[in-house]
């Protein structure tokens, strides 16, 4: 290294200005110094400028930074006990019964119809990746719940379709029930890729693995009540207009009933998209307004009740999970096999669309009213124009066709369900010392 200096140092970096200088080596020498220490600290100033750019970029860490982009971190799943966990769990025991690939089985929804199809003897598989849009403990206690049934969840993502491929090369699932999806109606504004990604992005990718299938799986899954939008005409019906979403959430929804019209056309997957009109209950989801409401009612925090325009009334057909359940089961087992092979079509398969809801809308102070008297404390309401952020004045399903159908028949009103979820609350968190997350 010296060495090297030693010799670059009695070379004059501008041989021809050379003889000009009156004292040149000297003068050169020092002249080489002082630049070497320029150059020197310049890049050390430039590289700092880099290293600053570089670790302040979103870009540069995306995981904790952009939640749309959740695939990308990598979960451990294969190897022979591995297999054998998911061979187990998906294992039919009951004489009749059905092998059930469960996707988002950690949410809500997910682990009721899971634990559901467990007790009737069907097999059940859950695949989750157990993202933080609400607090990861629920989900994860959600999981031991189902352990505690024999319901193992496979942790990944839905767009993972190495993962997906492997779930059916162990397992040879007569259907799959999809209902892993970026929920909720007002965080599409925040977060407007994570919709995309779930979705969209990750219904492909499920589609296409259960196309290639043999055999293919019929498959059923979450669509939403979102989906009529601004429509006007009550009760909704499957057959009204649904091409005026109004959040991203519910154009990502109305995009996948048109997706699944592609698969079954294309390649024969038989597939049934419910609409599901606003579902609560124990084990609910914390970004839902009866939750949180639950939560701030019991703080003593200030709620914000919406109204419309005039003070009009908000509301919501709100529809008990026991219900929804009933009607996932009778989707599952009314549900005809997919006509295709190997990714071909042989022949023309189900492609249906239901209405899930309670066919009795109730307005949101009318929610809050009931939740005062279970709580015993009154809620300091705080009411506010309903923002223009994606949600719809009032939502009321006409379940007619699921009624003749499915035999899909709501049995449990506000006051009845709300009961349920405020006993499980106050248990979970503790009597109200744990704070809901
Ligand atoms: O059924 C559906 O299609 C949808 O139901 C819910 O969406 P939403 O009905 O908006 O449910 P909440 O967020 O619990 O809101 C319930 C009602 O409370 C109102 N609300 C919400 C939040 C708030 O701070 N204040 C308030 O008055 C809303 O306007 C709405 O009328 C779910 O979050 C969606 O994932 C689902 O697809």
């Amino acid at each position: 290294m010296s060495k090297q200096m030693s010799h670059l140092d009695d070379i004059p970096s501008t041989p021809g200005k050379f003889k000009m200088e009156k004292s040149p080596f000297v003068h050169n020498r020092l002249r080489w110094h002082s630049s070497l220490a320029k150059l020197t600290f310049w890049s050390c100033i430039f590289l700092g400028l880099i290293l600053i750019f570089f670790f302040r970029s979103p870009s540069s860490n995306p995981l904790p930074q952009d939640p749309s982009r959740r695939s990308l971190r990598t979960y451990n799943w294969g190897g022979p006990a591995w297999e054998k966990r998911v061979r187990s769990s998906a294992r039919v025991r009951s004489h009749n019964g059905i092998s059930v690939l469960v996707t988002g089985a950690a949410g809500f929804v997910g682990t009721h119809v899971s634990a559901a199809l467990k007790r009737r003897g069907d097999g059940v598989l859950g695949l989750d990746n157990f993202n933080d849009y609400y607090d990861p403990s629920l989900k994860r206690a959600r999981q031991a719940l189902l352990e505690r049934s024999g319901v193992f969840i496979v942790e990944g993502d839905i767009n993972d379709s190495a993962l997906l491929r492997k779930l059916f090369e162990v397992v040879a699932f007569t259907h799959v029930m999809h209902l892993a999806a970026q929920a909720g109606v007002r965080y599409a504004m925040e977060n407007p890729g994570s919709y995309v990604h779930s979705n969209i992005a990750g219904l492909v990718s499920l589609l296409e693995v259960c196309k290639s299938a043999n055999p293919q799986p019929a498959i059923v899954w979450a669509s939403s009540s979102s989906v009529y939008g601004l429509n006007t005409k009550v009760p909704f019906s499957e057959k009204d207009r649904t091409d005026q979403p109004a959040s991203l959430y519910a154009a990502t929804k109305k995009a996948g009933e048109e997706i699944a019209h592609t698969y079954n056309h294309i390649y024969g997957l038989s597939l049934t998209g419910l609409r599901f009109f606003t579902v609560y209950g124990p084990w609910g989801r914390p970004d839902m307004a009866y939750f949180f409401f639950t939560r701030d009612i019991l703080k003593g925090k200030s709620i914000p009740i919406f109204e419309a325009a005039n003070h009009g009334t908000v509301a919501r057909d709100f529809t008990y999970i026991d219900d929804i359940v009933k009607g996932c089961l009778a989707a599952l087992d009314t549900a005809e096999k997919s006509t295709g092979s190997g990714g071909k079509k042989k022949g023309p398969a189900q492609l249906r669309v239901y209405n899930l809801g309670n066919t009795s809308p109730v307005p949101v102070s009318d929610l809050v009213s009931i939740l005062e008297r279970l709580l015993k404390v009154n809620a300091k309401r705080d009411i506010m124009k309903l923002p223009r952020n994606g949600d719809v004045q009032f939502t009321h399903a006409n379940i007619s066709l699921a009624q003749r159908e499915l035999g899909y028949k709501p049995s449990t009103d506000l006051q009845t369900g709300l009961k349920k979820f405020v006993r499980w609350y106050l248990s979970y968190y503790n009597g109200g010392k744990k704070a809901a997350g």
